[in-house]
């Protein structure tokens, strides 16, 4: 089955036109000030007008307060928040009555016993992504494009739904999705030419390649 696919972190027309034709099924854009792929809020709305209900709009943010909560709802108009820093099941709760979007839940994994966490997310936020620890030196809990070892995901309940993301390109996507069998995909640096440069090039290539990897089966 074709893997839902999520591009994050775009902050051009023409990146995310080529991603919405390829066919993502949710487009990400980053609101953390320290991130290369940061967004202000009024460019995101502009970008967001242009996805319109060809993709499901996602804001990352990084424990984010109610009144950015707030302001990015108004002004964006996302579908999703993915709360990507240390959110408790309870504060995911409370985001998603607030603001009445949906909630992507990011979780860090390096190892099995970071899956433990997933219980207390699961029927709260309505879906998990699993990424990668942020890799020592960087300040960024995402978009670091390292991965880690798929084969701790083969444990899972296969009912679980959730995105796998870190270190995803078209190089190893055929290998992700076969081992691990995610319901969704996540790419941020895989489908760049530099930190926070999307290229449009390495989105077909992406996209070519989860092509080919369902084709096959
Ligand atoms: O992408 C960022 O700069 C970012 C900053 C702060 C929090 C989260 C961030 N990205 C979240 C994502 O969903 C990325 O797509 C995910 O971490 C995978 O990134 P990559 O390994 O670069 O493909």
């Amino acid at each position: 089955m074709k893997p839902d696919v999520k591009i994050c972190g775009l902050s051009t027309p023409a990146t995310l036109r080529a991603a919405l034709e390829r066919g993502a099924s949710h487009i990400g854009f980053v609101s953390f000030a320290k991130s290369p792929r940061h967004l202000d809020t009024a460019p995101m709305a502009e970008l967001a007008r242009l996805v319109a209900g060809r993709a499901g709009t996602v804001i990352v943010t990084v424990n984010p307060d109610d009144d950015l909560i707030a302001r990015l709802s108004e002004e964006v108009r996302p579908d999703w928040l993915q709360l990507h820093g240390k959110e408790t099941p309870q504060r995911v709760a409370e985001v998603k009555a607030r603001t009445g979007l949906k909630v992507m839940k990011a979780l860090p994994v390096s190892d099995a016993r970071d899956l433990d966490a997933i219980a207390a997310y699961r029927g709260v936020a309505d879906r998990i992504l699993l990424d990668s620890k942020r890799p020592k030196g960087s300040n960024l809990p995402g978009g670091n494009g390292v991965s880690f070892d798929w084969t701790l995901l083969t444990a899972l309940d296969p009912d679980l739904s959730y995105m796998l993301s870190g270190g995803i390109d078209a190089a190893n996507v055929a290998e992700a999705l076969a081992i691990a069998r995610p319901s969704g995909i996540d790419v941020s640096s895989g489908v760049e030419s530099a930190p926070g440069v999307k290229d449009v090039g390495r989105i077909h290539a992406f996209f070519d390649a989860i092509e080919r990897a369902t084709a096959a089966g």
